[in-house]
């Protein structure tokens, strides 16, 4: 009999899984369903990945390397919950909290200077940045509004603010010597294994040898120039300043973790660059990155003698003073827009901000026009189309507006998913080239400078052909027209586009409306249709499956956290994910402040009723599949109902909101009648809910109000998350009786 695989992660979704997952395991025990909890949180990464530091009760198991692996079986059934795709001062962070907790583990080596701390550092830049995704999502993704959650948002549109033809809101964006215009690709004739290398005058470097190809594979390798970004960077803070808007750059340095760093602290640099120019010597000894952003200088220069550290303090100040103001990232915090890589991820933040009239917070709390900066111009063109739509014909609105689920590839680390492993800061003027370890023919070759940034990417054939099949069968299970959000003009596009209609023409697609694309007539596509109230499925590679789902999602329902996310995997399998939003940091500051926790797990609910019917369909068991019908009406009542939390505090909060799915799964439990045994076993577990329904609310609504200790942020105390998830004694009792 096979398992449901429960992902144990961070922040608020794994403050939340304390308080769900014992009522799932209580409500499926009696039908034989086994969960396992495997923890794939950050601090569990770590301690996983050093056991010779570790004391014996220390050390853990690999949990994400067993379910990667299991990810491939056919019977694979994971529930996966959002984690930390951790930047660097992230990771501090949490090594820090384990020292601090008598991990005896290494710090993270920032400038390794021996072997011993190159291979600390190595370990620790697999953890980095996306390093769970791409290991569980051997698929691609279908990501979707269930109807319920549409329908929700029709009868209770979250604001929306309006939006006016003279906002100054605008995209600014390279077109030059970036990524996009500097993109080569191909598809392999036969599997091969390529070598990479920089060739300087009078050495070469291997950056990466022994590349295995497949037969079919698509490559593709760009670089982004390190002169073009910083002129880019000195032009557009002068005019965010000339114009009087907000300087906002957006990046996704958790996702593209190698190179939107470097991108993050050019931002930084240039935009104080009096401050690092003056103080270089002391940055350096103190070892100051400005990658890891303000938030990091600060804490670094914290050390210095007040008098040393009064003067930088002055001089970041006038150098501030000096720029356009910063967009902020929490005004009453004075969290600017470059103090954290990881705070400025675009695909939530650019939504955030169209959603909100095209406006970001100034330093005074209040909202003001913005120059969003996304400094390489692939996809940088569906975000300024989305704002000219916007500023032509005003916000949309949600009780009309239709919907664009996404179909994404991503299946075996397809495109930016495979490149942690194949970007390079270049150290020395020369060619990078990508050879042919067979034939030693270079099958792409880019010149490059000092600084520059190259990477190259992979996609297999295999996931391309899954990726068109899915889209297939979205668009036969909707009718609605499915656009391949792909550019002839782009390198690798022109490779997908051969592919796609290749594989196209093997389906049966009579009657459909299947069209490609480029992404920004795409976007005007779509927009357009989705004002007019129309769905339209984006089928997207793997960035713009990551921007697209939370864009639409947010201005459609709100947050992506309501959104159904499957991933299909390649060799049998399902991936349930849980929304299509990340941690949300902000959730578990409220919560150690007041006792409320605003984290709403709809997408659990979501995920949950598919994976329970996936099960009972693997394993024949007719029970599983009740639950999982029985969790879906719960849902959409819990919807009809309002009872996803609160965001103030006394009001419900996710653990009410968890109460309520109980209630109502139990209610429709106890209805059903095609299992004696479940009817009976919660027709009394209603009636004991309902009938202590007031006192289990109020237990829950007691909790609240005080400050909580979870015992660590990263790894807090098991026990204490329990006693704080599960106030109600009440609920716990008839849980426990089940
Ligand atoms: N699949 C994954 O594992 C992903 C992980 N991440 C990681 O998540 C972390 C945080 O990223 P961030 O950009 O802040 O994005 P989040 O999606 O966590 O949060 C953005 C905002 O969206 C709202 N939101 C998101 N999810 C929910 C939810 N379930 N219930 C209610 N509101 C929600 C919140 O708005 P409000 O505050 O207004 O309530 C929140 O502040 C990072 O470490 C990032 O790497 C990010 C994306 C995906
Ligand atoms: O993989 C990641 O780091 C982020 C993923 C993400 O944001 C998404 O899948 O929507
Ligand atoms: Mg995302």
């Amino acid at each position: 009999m096979s398992k449901i695989f429960y992902t144990k992660t961070d922040e608020a979704p794994a403050l939340a899984t304390e308080s769900f997952l014992p009522i799932v395991k209580a409500f499926t025990k009696s039908s034989g369903i086994e969960i396992e909890t495997k923890d794939i949180s950050l601090a569990g990464r770590i301690a996983a990945t050093f056991p010779e530091f570790l004391t014996k009760d220390q050390q853990v198991t690999n949990d994400l390397e067993e379910l990667g692996n299991m990810a491939k079986q056919p019977e694979a059934n994971i529930i996966k919950l959002p984690n930390i795709s951790a930047s660097v001062p992230q990771l501090n962070e949490a090594i820090e909290e384990l020292q601090s907790k008598g991990y005896n583990l290494p710090n993270y080596p920032d400038e390794p200077k021996n072997d011993e701390e190159k291979e600390i550092k190595a370990k620790y830049d697999k953890i980095k940045g996306s390093a769970v995704n791409p290991v569980l999502r051997e698929g691609n993704s279908d990501r979707r509004a269930p109807r319920a959650v549409k329908n929700y948002a029709k009868q209770n549109p979250h604001s929306m603010g309006a939006w006016s033809s003279s906002s100054k809101t605008h995209v600014a964006t390279m077109g030059e010597g970036d990524f996009q215009a500097n993109e080569k690709s191909l598809t392999l004739n036969d599997a091969t294994s390529v070598q990479i290398k920089l060739v300087s005058e009078g050495s070469e470097t291997i950056l990466k040898d022994k590349l295995a190809l497949l037969k079919g594979e698509i490559i593709d390798a760009t670089v982004m120039s390190k002169t073009a970004l910083l002129d880019f960077l000195q032009k557009e803070i002068k005019d965010a300043n000339d114009k009087g808007v907000l300087f906002s750059v957006h990046l996704k340095a958790t996702m593209m973790k190698v190179s939107d760093p470097i991108i993050f602290g050019h931002v930084v640099e240039t935009f104080l660059k009096p401050v690092f120019v003056k103080y270089a010597d002391t940055f350096d000894t103190l070892g100051i990155s400005p990658n890891d952003g303000l938030a990091s200088l600060y804490q670094k220069i914290d050390k210095l003698p007040t008098s040393e550290r009064d003067a930088i303090n002055n001089d970041l100040e006038e150098a501030l003073a000096n720029g356009p103001d910063l967009a902020m990232v929490n005004s009453d915090k004075g969290i600017t827009n470059l103090h954290v890589p990881s705070d400025i991820i675009i695909d939530a933040s650019m939504p955030a901000m169209i959603r909100n009239s095209g406006q970001m917070w100034n330093a005074e709390g209040k909202a003001q026009d913005t120059k969003a900066v996304i400094p390489d111009s692939s996809y940088a063109g569906i975000y300024s189309a989305t704002i000219d739509f916007c500023k032509e014909h005003g916000a949309f609105d949600p009780t009309t507006m239709g919907t664009v689920p996404n179909v994404g590839l991503m299946a075996q680390k397809a495109e930016e998913y495979g490149s942690h492993d194949k970007t390079f800061e270049i150290k020395q003027d020369g060619k990078v080239q990508v050879i042919d370890t067979a034939t030693g023919k270079v099958l792409i070759e880019h010149d490059v400078n000092d600084g520059d940034i190259w990477r190259m990417c992979q996609v297999k054939d295999a996931p391309i052909e899954d990726w068109v099949k899915l889209a297939v069968s979205r668009a036969k299970a909707t009718n609605d027209p499915a656009v391949f959000w792909l550019d002839e003009n782009r390198a690798h596009d022109a490779e997908l586009i051969k592919k796609v209609n290749s594989y196209l023409a093997k389906e049966d697609t009579t009657g459909l409306d299947i069209q490609i694309m480029s992404p920004i007539k795409a976007t005007e596509f779509t927009l357009k249709r989705m004002k007019a109230g129309k769905d339209t499925i984006s089928v997207s590679g793997n960035v713009l499956r990551d921007y697209l789902t939370d864009l639409f999602p947010i201005l459609e329902v709100g947050t992506s956290a309501k959104m159904l996310s499957i991933v299909p995997l390649m060799n049998g399998g399902g991936l349930f994910e849980t929304g299509a939003g990340g941690s949300a940091p902000k959730h578990v500051e409220q919560f150690l402040e007041e006792g409320h926790l605003r984290w709403d797990s709809l997408g659990e609910f979501l995920a949950l009723g598919v994976s329970l019917e996936f099960y009972g369909e693997k394993n024949s068991n007719a029970a599983a599949k009740i639950l999982g019908d029985t969790l879906d009406s719960a849902t959409e009542k819990f919807l009809l109902n309002d009872k996803s939390p609160s965001r103030k505090v006394k009001e419900i909060d996710t653990r009410g909101s968890h109460f309520f799915l109980a209630k109502y799964w139990a209610e429709a439990l106890a209805l059903q009648d095609d299992n004696a045994e479940l009817k009976a076993i919660f027709s009394k577990v209603s009636s004991e809910i309902n009938a202590k329904e007031s006192q289990i609310l109020t237990e829950l609504i007691e909790a609240q109000g005080a400050k909580q200790d979870v015992g660590g942020y990263y790894k807090p105390d098991p026990t204490l998350v329990a006693e704080a998830m599960r106030p109600s004694t009440t609920l716990n009792g008839i849980l426990n009786s089940i």
